[in-house]
C-alpha cells in the first residue's frame, strides 16, 4: 500500500494547511461520508504540520496529537507518518493516560473517592440484605474493599490495565474515560500541560468518541491560551456505539468542512451506499477518482429463506458470485478474499468453532470487561493463553526458554544465583512438556487443567482477579469477584483448549468473518454483508425493523415521534458502515422469514431493484 501521504490534494486538505497556517486559537470539523478519505487528510495534515513547524516543535519538545479508535489504525497512522517522533499517535485510552500519568497524588485521591463509594454503597447492601447468607457475603466484599483502602495509603505508585486492582494502586480502561475527563474539566494546571505539550490535537472517528470526552477537549481548548488547535475527523453517519457523542458541538469561530467524494468504492458499490444513506441524513457522496478510474465494479442483494442452512447456502453464494463476476476471490478464506460481515462475535463463533468459548464470556449480565474483552480479545482471563500457553504449545523447542524468560513468573522474580536460574528453567521446562500433553489430550474442561498447571508451575503471570481465583488464599485474597466473573470463570475453565485455536484465527483476523461493528475504518475488496435477525440481533438493533419486515416496538415509537434516535436509526447506520467498507464487489444477503415480503419492502424501500434469490442461485 502506498502511504496516505501521497494521495493527489482535495479542497479539504488545502483548507486543513490555511488552518494549520494560522497561529492562536483555532479548530475545524470535518465531517464527511464514508471512504471520502477523511483518515487521508488527517494523515497529510499531520505530515505537514509536522513538516512545517518542525523546529519549533522540538525547540519547545511539543508533539502533535493524533487520538484513533483503534490499536491497528494507530499502527497505520504511524506507518503514515514513518514513525516520525514529533507525531504521537494513540489510542483514546492511552492518550488519557498519558496525560494525567505524571499527576500521581490526583489519581491516588481518585482512586480514594471510588473506593469511598463501593463502601457506601456496601454499607447499604449490608443494612438490605434479605437472607443471613446475602449478608455474610456483603460484609466479606466490604471487609476486602476496606482492605484495599488501608492499603492504598501505602501505595507510592499508580497504574493502569485493562481491568482495576484498587488495592494494588491499579485503575482500569472504563476509569480512564472517566477519571481523565473530570481531571481536565477540574484541574487548570493539567489543562496547561497538556495544551503546553500538545499544541495540536487530532481526534479521527469523532463520531464515536465518547461524549465526555469530547467536551473536556473543548473545555481545554475553550481554557487554554496562546496556539491550540483542536481538529476533529468524523461521520455523524458512521456513529456505531451509543456512547459516541455523534455530531461535534462545534464552537462558533471553527470551520466546518465535508467532502463530498468517495475515494474508497466502485461505482456500482457506491449507488447501494447512496441509497442506504437517502433515508439517514439524505447526503449523497460522488465519485472521488475520474471516470476513467472509477471501476464499475458489482453490487447484488439476494434475499435467502430464514430456514436456510447458513453454511451451505453461504457457499452457494460465494460460488455464484465467483462465477458471475469471473473473480475466484470470492471463494477464498485468504486474506483479499470473501470478507463476510456478521452482527455478532456469536455468529463468527459458531462458523469457527468457539461457541462454548464466546458463551462462557457472554452468559447473562457477564462484565462488561469480560465480555467486550473476549470480543476485543483483550479479556484478561484469556491472555495467558494468547501470551504464553498457546505459544510455548506451537513455538519450536528453541524459542521456548525466551517466551518462559519473558512471561514466567518463576524465571523472573526471586532470581539471585545463575545455579537458581539454571535450576527453575529446567523445571520450567518440564512443566511446559506436561503443558503439552494436556492441550494435546484437550476436551472438556482442558482450559481449566491448562490454567491451573501452568499458574501452579509459575509459568504464566495472572491478573491479581484471576490469581485469587485460582489461588483463593493467596497472595490476592483481598480481591473482591462478583458472581458474574465467578460464573463466566467458571464456564471458561470448563471449556475445551481447542476452542482457542479458532478464537485466535478470528482475533488476529486471519478468518473471513468479522464483526459489523469491527470493520471501522477499514476496507476489502469484496465484501459480504450478512442480515440475520433470526439467528440474533444485537441489542438496539434490528436490521428487519430497517427493513419495514417487523413492527417497531412501542419504545421505537416514542423515541421516534420524541426525535430520539431509535432502533431504525442504528441499525441504518450499522449497515452504512457495512456496504461502504467494499472497494469493488458487494454482496447482502437478508434472511428472511418471508421472501416475497423481503422483496417488495426492499423495493418499496428503494434499497434493491430486482432482489436475487435461492432460485437465482440455483439456476447457474
Ligand atoms: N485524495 C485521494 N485521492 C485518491 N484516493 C484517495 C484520496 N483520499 C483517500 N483515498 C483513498 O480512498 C480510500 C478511503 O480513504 P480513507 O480511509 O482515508 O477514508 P475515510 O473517510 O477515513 O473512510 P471511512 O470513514 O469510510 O472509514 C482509501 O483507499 C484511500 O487510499
Amino acid at each position: 500500500m502506498t502511504s496516505r501521504i501521497e494521495a493527489p490534494d482535495t479542497h479539504t486538505d488545502r483548507a486543513l494547511r490555511e488552518i494549520l497556517d494560522r497561529r492562536g486559537k483555532t479548530g475545524f470539523v470535518v465531517n464527511a461520508g464514508a471512504g471520502s478519505g477523511k483518515t487521508t487528510s488527517l494523515v497529510k495534515a499531520l505530515a505537514y504540520v509536522a513538516g512545517d513547524r518542525r523546529k519549533q516543535l522540538r525547540a519547545r519538545t511539543q508533539q502533535v496529537a493524533c487520538i484513533t479508535y483503534t490499536e491497528v489504525a494507530a499502527a497505520e497512522i504511524h506507518d503514515d507518518v514513518h514513525d516520525d517522533p514529533l507525531v504521537y499517535v494513540s489510542t483514546i485510552h492511552g492518550f488519557l493516560w498519558d496525560l494525567v500519568a505524571p499527576f500521581q497524588s490526583d489519581i491516588g485521591a481518585w482512586i480514594e473517592r471510588q473506593l469511598a463509594a463501593k463502601l457506601a454503597e456496601i454499607s447499604e447492601k449490608i443494612d438490605k440484605a434479605g437472607t443471613p447468607d446475602k449478608r455474610r457475603s456483603a460484609e466479606q466484599d466490604r471487609d476486602r474493599y476496606q482492605r484495599q483502602s488501608d492499603g492504598l495509603r501505602s501505595m507510592r505508585r499508580f497504574t493502569y490495565g485493562i481491568g482495576p486492582d484498587y488495592g494494588k494502586g491499579q485503575i482500569g480502561h472504563a476509569d480512564i474515560l472517566k477519571m481523565v475527563p473530570h481531571m481536565l474539566m477540574t484541574k487548570p494546571l493539567l489543562a496547561k500541560v497538556v495544551a503546553s505539550r500538545f499544541p495540536i490535537i487530532f481526534v479521527d472517528e469523532s463520531q464515536d468518541t465518547e461524549s465526555e470526552v469530547v467536551k473536556s477537549l473543548i473545555h481545554l481548548y475553550r481554557t487554554v491560551q496562546g496556539d491550540f488547535l483542536l481538529g476533529f475527523f468524523g461521520d455523524t453517519m458512521q456513529q456505531i456505539y451509543a456512547t459516541g457523542i455523534g455530531r461535534i458541538p462545534a464552537e462558533p469561530d471553527w470551520t466546518l468542512i465535508n467532502k463530498p467524494e468517495n475515494f474508497r468504492s466502485s461505482r456500482q458499490v457506491l449507488e447501494v451506499v447512496n441509497r442506504v444513506r437517502a433515508a439517514g441524513d439524505g447526503d449523497q457522496q460522488i465519485p472521488g477518482r475520474t471516470d476513467e478510474v472509477t471501476p464499475e465494479g458489482h453490487a447484488y442483494f439476494f434475499v435467502l429463506p430464514a430456514d436456510a442452512d447458513r453454511v451451505t447456502s453461504m457457499h452457494t453464494v460465494r460460488r455464484w458470485l465467483a462465477q458471475r463476476t469471473s473473480n475466484d476471490a470470492w471463494t477464498s478464506d485468504a486474506p483479499g478474499g470473501a470478507k463476510i460481515l456478521v452482527a455478532m462475535h456469536k455468529l463468527a463463533a459458531r462458523r469457527l468453532g468457539f461457541a462454548d468459548l464466546h458463551a462462557a464470556f457472554h452468559v447473562p449480565k457477564a462484565p462488561a470487561a469480560l465480555s467486550a474483552g473476549f470480543d476485543e480479545g483483550t479479556a484478561w482471563p484469556i491472555a495467558p493463553f494468547l501470551n504464553v500457553i498457546l505459544p510455548l504449545c506451537e513455538a519450536s523447542a528453541a524459542a521456548i526458554p525466551r517466551i518462559l524468560r519473558k512471561h514466567s513468573t518463576t524465571l523472573r522474580d526471586g532470581i539471585t544465583e545463575p545455579g537458581v536460574a539454571r535450576q527453575r528453567l529446567t523445571a520450567a521446562s518440564e512443566a511446559v512438556r506436561e503443558l503439552q500433553t494436556i492441550v494435546a489430550k484437550a476436551g472438556e474442561g482442558s482450559v481449566g487443567d491448562a490454567l491451573r498447571h501452568t499458574y501452579k508451575h509459575g509459568l504464566i503471570e495472572a491478573t491479581p482477579l484471576l490469581s485469587r481465583y485460582l489461588d483463593p488464599d493467596g497472595e490476592h485474597k483481598d480481591q473482591v469477584m462478583g458472581e458474574k466473573t465467578q460464573e463466566v470463570l467458571e464456564k471458561f475453565l470448563d471449556c475445551d483448549v481447542r476452542e482457542l485455536y479458532g478464537y485466535l484465527q478470528y482475533i488476529r483476523r486471519e478468518s473471513p468473518y468479522s464483526t459489523q461493528h469491527g470493520t471501522k475504518g477499514a476496507e476489502f475488496p469484496n465484501v459480504i454483508v450478512l442480515l440475520d435477525d433470526s439467528e440474533g440481533t444485537l441489542p438496539a438493533h434490528s436490521y428487519d425493523k430497517l427493513l419495514g419486515l417487523a413492527e417497531l416496538s412501542d419504545t421505537d415509537r416514542r423515541n421516534k415521534s420524541s426525535g430520539k434516535d431509535t432502533t431504525v436509526d442504528r441499525s441504518r447506520r450499522l449497515l452504512y458502515v457495512c456496504v461502504s467498507r467494499a472497494r469493488n464487489e458487494l454482496a447482502i444477503v437478508l434472511y428472511a422469514t418471508n421472501v416475497d415480503a423481503a422483496i417488495l419492502s426492499l423495493k418499496a424501500a428503494g434499497l434493491a431493484d430486482q432482489p436475487l434469490t435461492a432460485d437465482d442461485l440455483s439456476a447457474t
